[in-house]
């Protein structure tokens, strides 16, 4: 398990390397951020077990990763959902290939040219399912600005970003989208 985590940690940090050169930021304070010895970096082992009561319950609720980008690899059984256009599409399993989300840091340092994709897992009726997924986090102090001017979101810490996802799904139920948590005042007309 260690060993799969530093393997999807060298993995994650080389992709995130790739996408931040893409955008013309060769030597970027946030590859520092995220690649210190303090980052908040994490393993999730899934499990959904079987479920018969319905086609729609959710193995996992519709939610976007709170952090930088992550890397997911699931079992041949299925039920991973992104949505695209409006409409969930349902991601092939596939247990030879690794799955990369961009998470909504990611989102917020590339001033929205990345997005963090809405994801869900719906539950399977005969067969429960296993994934892993690694999940690229800077340190909770440090400060996420966006790479281009004018700035869409405001700068923010990714400790107080962690925060107030857990007050807003203390207060209503479930995570709010970094659009509605970061946005600059001035972008909230487009809202
Ligand atoms: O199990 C999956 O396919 C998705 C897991 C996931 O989205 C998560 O752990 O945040
Ligand atoms: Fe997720």
């Amino acid at each position: 398990m260690v060993q799969y985590a530093t393997s999807m940690q060298d993995l994650a940090k080389s992709l995130a390397r790739v996408l931040v050169r893409k955008l013309g930021h060769k030597d970027s304070e946030i590859i520092k951020e995220i690649c210190n010895d303090s980052s908040s970096c994490f393993l999730r082992l899934n499990h959904y077990p079987s479920c018969q009561i319905s086609q729609e319950i959710f193995g996992l609720v519709p939610h976007t990763d709170s952090d930088f980008l992550t890397i997911l690899h699931q079992d041949e059984v299925g039920g991973l959902q992104l949505m695209k256009d409006n409409k969930w599409v349902a991601v092939k399993p596939n247990q030879n290939a690794l799955i990369v989300n961009i998470g909504d840091l990611f989102q917020a340092w590339s001033n929205d040219v990345y997005k963090s994709v809405e994801h869900r897992v719906m539950a399977n009726g005969k067969m429960e399912r296993f994934s892993i997924a690694y999940f690229l986090c800077p340190s909770y102090d440090s400060l996420i600005g966006s790479c281009n001017e004018p700035s869409i979101y405001k700068k923010f810490t990714f400790g107080e970003y962690r925060y107030q996802i857990q007050q807003d799904v203390k207060l209503i139920g479930h995570k709010n989208t970094i659009e509605n948590v970061i946005k600059e005042p001035r972008f909230n007309e487009f809202l």
